[in-house]
Parts: structure tokens; C-alpha cells; sequence
């Protein structure tokens, strides 16, 4: 519980820590009051049952337990409130304090799968960690403040059955232990579980023409849906099941305990040892435990699911940002040099192995090498969307961590094999780049993008909405709107990842212009898959396994007869046989 507390409290801004601690301070304080009310129909019963009755007395003790249930509800009053305010609290700065980080972390760090687990932590989570201070938290500290205050005065009854309290307390304590430990190891499977099925629900919606054309829907061995859902329930009856069981275990030490202590004031009455009166306090002292002690087993499991959110969220904002110079370094021009870069993913093995390479400014490069080389990552790399693991990538001269990711994104325009649209029209997706850009602006780099040929044909020009990630646009169509927002964005490098996937010839042609225009005037360096690509670039640069095995220009790699000459052969066939095969009715 110590552990949620001080998680909370890191959450919050200096008011809400403050709300927080006087929070707290109120539900102990009311704990401590429940327990003393309780504690005091003892000498009530004791007085009442002395015969002659000793008013005096009686009418003490009655006020005595009246003016604490009173100071009792006050103080759940104000800590009920005091909960809604740090709820409330938690709610608002959660998203900022998320938004923030996730804004510093890096881009390569936002893979396709942590889509839905960061969409299950913005949406449930957020309201499971404002459910602690709002509604759990109160139970929890009465839960515990309550019975330490009963099992304390327990000890001015009766010694013995006050050790006995503590003893059985201890148990109790051991069993609530044992029970979050089995909710937290299973809730942890179950939310890794239902966060990879929010992201396989959104492939499954996105991805629906391959998988139906490959008839993985109903194949739940194919790491689809399907399995995916199937994982899921499977985690959730573990949960439940395993939980029950913990649940069944706190209960029964409970009731253990409880008969126990009853038997042993049985006794010690019998023995002659303890007088009835300081019995009955006994028993009534031991049944008003059980009260907040079962509220506190019943609500355990609750409490360690919402605590786990809050782990969740701990960790994401342990997840280091990309160190940023307190100033951006200033570039002195726009060349490109790649020192001993070494870079694996997630600490795993080389897929950049030590590269060197210098790219002048205006020259226009292209990678080639085989599929898995490790060209897109290297194109990664010099847009900073991770920082290398050895080495180091100099832009205009200046390493790219002191340009800071603001200042290469400044530098570099990027086209990726991926274009993401953002749902609007085709003229606020090319705005992205630009907001001030005006309308000639607009249809200049689209004659150069070759996209005003797009825009002429559709029914509302450049008004046309792209759907969602650009849903209702062509692959090629994509890439020649992304071109042109990287024209608009006039940065003096252009980084390309040519699209894989095979344009019809109109679009290829046009691309292919419009990757001939963009390199007039500024550094590009194109991942190229396709032969006019590679033939038009100044610089051919050859990738295998992470290192450089080759570059120069086409000429002399072909001369050269080595990998390149290897690859420019096999892609020049497999053309011949596309284009055959296209001729072939
Ligand atoms: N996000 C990632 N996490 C872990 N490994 C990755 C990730 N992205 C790529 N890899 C691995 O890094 C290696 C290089 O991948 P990369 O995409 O850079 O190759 P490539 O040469 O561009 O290939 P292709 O031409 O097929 O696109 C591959 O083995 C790939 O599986």
C-alpha cells in the first residue's frame, strides 16, 4: 500500500500531493475513530451489566462512542471529498504528463504493437489509477488504521487476547499478501493479453485484404485475432480462478482467526481467568473486526489491479527520452557523415555494423542491398529516430545528438515506405509541412510531385479527403503526396524509402520524376528498389548486413563485378520478365 501511495503521489503536482497527504491523514484519523467507537462498547456493556448500574458512567460512555461515530462522519465527509479532488487531480495531469513523455520519447520506440496497450493505459488505466484516491484508498487505510486501533485497545481488556489479535492480524496480514501476489502475476499476463489484442483488433480492421487473400482469418496458429482473443479469455479465467483462490484462503485464515480468539475468551471464562463482562467486550470488539478486515479482503484484488496500472504507467515514464541539448547546435551545411555507426534493436545484435560513409551536400544517394541489410534502419538512424550504439552521424558537421531532434527534423524532410495520411483533405496533409503555404505554393510542389494530375482528376481537388491514413488513395498516389509535402517542408536533406511494393507505370514514372525533382538543389539519400532510381543517383552506396560492401557510381560497380553488379544483373531480369509477362496477353 506504502508502494501505491508513493506512486501516486509522483503523479501528481505539488496542490495534488498536498490534497493527497490530507487525504490521508483524515481516512487514518477516521480509521482510528471506527476503531475506538467500537472499542468503547466494552466498558459500556461492562457498566451496564455491573450491577447497580452506575449512570454516571453509562451516560459517559455513551457520549464517549456518540461524539466518535460523530468525529468519525465528519471526517468521512471531508476525505470523501478530498478523494473526488485528487481523483480529479489524477485525471487531469495524467494525459498531459503521458503526452509529454510520449512526445520525447524515440520515434523508433512507437512499433505497431504498442498501439493498444498505450491506448488500453490512456483509457482504462487512466481511470483505474483516479479510482484509488476516488473510492479505493478510503477503504484500504480504515481497512488497516481500524483494526490496529481494536487489536491496541484489545490489549487493556485483556492481554492475552490482545496477543492473540496481533498473532492472528499477522496470518491475516500473510494471506492479503498472498493474495495480491497471485492477482498481480495473473493481471499482468491478462493485460499484456488484452493490450496485443487491441492492436491485432486494428490490424484485423486495417489488414483485411491480405488476410482474407491468404485465409489466415480462421487460423488462429498465425498469431491473428483469433489467437489472440483466445490468449485472452485464457489469462482471464486464470485471473479469476487464481484470484478466488486467494480470495478463499484470506477468508478462511479470517474465520480461523476469529474462532480462535472467541474460543480462547470461552475459555479463559470457564478457567475462571476472565470475568464475563470483558467476555462479551471481547466478542463484540472481535465481530466489529470483521467488518473492515472483509471490505479490506474483498476489495484486495481491486486494489492490486489498480496499483498495477499505475506500475504500468511508471514504467512508461521511466522509459528514457532522447537526451536533447539544452540549445540546438548550429549545422554548417547540409552534408552527411556516418562515423564507425554501429546500432541493434533493443540492445539485440548488430543490424548496422559499423558503417562509414560521407554524403556532400546536393548529392543524391542511393542504398542498395539485399532485403534485410539494414537500409531503412540506416536511413532511421540519420533522421535520429534512435540514437546509435556506437559511433556517430554528423549533419553539416555537427553530431546529431547536439542538433537535437528538433533541429534534424528541421534539416531533413522524410518520405517513408509507410506514407501515413492523416484523415483530411489532401491539401491539409500537404499543409502539415508547411501552415502558412499558400495556394501557388500548393500547386507548385504538386507539378513537381506530379500529384496535381491526382488532384485534377478527383471530384474535389485538392478538398478531397484521404480517409483514414489515407485509405481511399493508391500506394502511389500516397507516396506522390508525400513527396510533395516533403517539397513543401523545402528542408535542404530528403530522406526516401522507396515504396517496395510495385506502382503501375504511370505512377512509377511519375515518382520517379518527382524523386528527380526533389534532388535538384538538396542532399537525398533514397533506400532504392527501383533501377531508374538507382541509374539517376550520383552515389550508389551497397548495404550487406549491416556494412557497407561497396559504393561508387553505376558505371564503375558494374566494372567493379561484385555484389552490385550481382544485383543491378538479377533486377534488370527480373524486370525483362515483369515486362514480358505484362506484354503476354
Ligand atoms: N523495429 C524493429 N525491431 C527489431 N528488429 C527490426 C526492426 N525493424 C527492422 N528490424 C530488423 O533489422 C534488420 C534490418 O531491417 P531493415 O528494415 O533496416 O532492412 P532493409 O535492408 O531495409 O530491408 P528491406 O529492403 O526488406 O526493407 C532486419 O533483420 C529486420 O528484421
Amino acid at each position: 500500500m506504502i508502494t501505491m501511495i508513493r506512486y501516486l503521489s509522483e503523479l501528481l503536482d505539488e496542490r495534488g500531493r498536498r490534497h493527497l497527504h490530507s487525504m490521508l491523514l483524515a481516512q487514518a484519523a477516521q480509521g482510528v475513530l471506527q476503531g475506538l467507537g467500537f472499542l468503547l462498547v466494552a466498558p459500556l456493556v461492562a457498566t451496564l451489566t455491573s450491577p447497580p448500574v452506575d449512570w454516571g458512567r453509562l451516560w459517559f460512555w455513551l457520549a464517549a462512542i456518540a461524539a466518535a461515530v460523530a468525529a468519525h462522519h465528519v471526517l468521512l465527509a471531508w476525505s470523501t471529498s478530498l478523494g473526488y479532488l485528487v481523483g480529479t487531480d489524477v485525471l487531469t495531469g495524467f494525459h498531459e504528463r503521458i503526452g509529454n513523455h510520449l512526445a520525447t520519447l524515440p520515434i523508433g520506440w512507437f512499433r505497431g504493437d504498442r498501439t493498444g496497450p498505450i491506448g488500453r493505459m490512456l483509457g482504462k488505466g487512466t481511470m483505474d489509477v483516479a479510482n484509488i484516491p476516488a473510492h479505493l484508498l478510503r477503504h484500504v487505510v480504515v481497512g488497516v488504521t481500524t483494526p490496529i486501533t481494536m487489536i491496541g485497545g484489545s490489549f487493556l481488556l485483556d492481554r492475552r487476547i490482545g496477543l492473540a489479535f496481533t498473532a492472528g492480524a499477522l496470518l491475516c496480514a500473510l494471506a492479503l499478501r498472498l493474495l495480491m501476489v497471485i492477482v498481480r502475476r495473473n493481471d499482468d499476463d491478462y493485460e499484456y493479453d488484452i493490450g496485443a489484442t487491441a492492436s491485432r483488433i486494428v490490424e484485423y480492421a486495417r489488414q483485411q485484404p491480405t488476410l482474407r487473400a491468404y485465409g489466415v482469418l480462421d487460423r488462429p496458429d498465425l498469431g491473428t485475432l483469433e489467437e489472440s482473443l483466445v490468449r485472452q479469455q485464457g489469462s482471464q479465467s486464470r485471473l479469476t480462478i487464481r484470484g478466488a483462490w486467494g480470495l478463499i484462503a484470506f477468508f478462511g485464515t479470517l474465520q480461523l482467526v476469529v474462532t480462535a480468539v472467541i474460543a480462547l475468551a470461552v475459555a479463559f471464562t470457564l478457567q475462571g481467568t476472565m470475568t464475563l463482562p470483558v467476555m462479551i467486550g471481547v466478542l463484540i470488539v472481535t465481530l466489529r473486526m470483521l467488518d473492515p478486515i472483509s471490505q479490506l479482503g474483498e476489495l484486495a484484488g481491486l486494489v492490486q489491479i489498480n496499483a498495477d496500472a499505475i506500475g504500468r504507467v511508471r514504467a512508461l515514464l521511466a522509459t528514457p527520452p532522447l537526451p536533447e541539448p539544452a540549445r540546438s547546435a548550429e549545422p554548417s551545411g547540409a552534408d552527411i557523415e556516418l562515423r564507425g555507426v554501429r546500432f541493434g534493436y533493443d540492445g539485440g545484435p548488430a543490424v548496422v555494423d559499423g558503417v562509414d560513409a560521407t554524403i556532400p551536400a546536393g548529392c543524391f544517394t542511393a542504398i542498395v542491398g539485399p532485403s534485410g541489410a539494414g537500409k531503412s534502419t540506416l536511413l532511421k538512424i540519420i533522421a535520429r529516430f534512435f540514437d546509435v550504439d556506437e559511433g556517430a552521424v554528423l549533419i553539416g558537421g555537427r553530431d546529431v545528438r547536439e542538433l537535437g531532434s528538433a533541429g534534424v527534423s528541421r534539416l531533413t524532410a522524410q518520405v517513408f515506405q509507410d506514407v501515413y495520411l492523416f484523415e483530411g483533405t489532401i491539401a491539409d496533409n500537404l499543409r502539415m509541412a508547411a501552415p502558412g503555404a499558400s495556394q501557388a505554393d500548393l500547386d507548385r510542389v504538386a507539378r513537381t510531385a506530379r500529384l496535381d494530375e491526382v488532384v485534377e482528376r478527383l471530384p474535389d481537388g485538392w478538398d478531397t479527403r484521404v480517409g483514414e491514413a489515407g485509405s481511399t488513395l493508391s500506394g502511389g498516389e500516397k507516396q506522390r503526396v508525400s513527396i510533395a509535402r516533403a517539397l513543401l517542408k523545402d528542408a535542404p536533406i530528403v530522406l526516401l524509402d522507396e515504396a517496395t511494393a510495385a506502382l503501375d507505370a504511370a505512377n512509377e514514372a511519375a515518382v520517379a520524376d518527382a524523386i528527380t525533382e526533389l534532388a535538384r538543389d538538396r542532399t537525398v539519400i533514397v533506400v532504392a528498389h527501383r533501377l531508374s532510381t538507382v541509374v539517376a543517383a550520383d552515389r550508389i552506396l551497397v548495404l550487406d548486413r549491416g556494412r557497407i560492401t561497396e559504393q561508387g557510381d553505376h558505371d564503375a560497380l558494374l566494372t567493379a563485378q561484385g555484389t552490385y553488379a550481382r544485383f543491378w544483373t538479377e533486377r534488370v531480369r527480373a524486370r525483362g520478365w515483369q515486362l514480358a509477362m505484362k506484354g503476354n496477353p
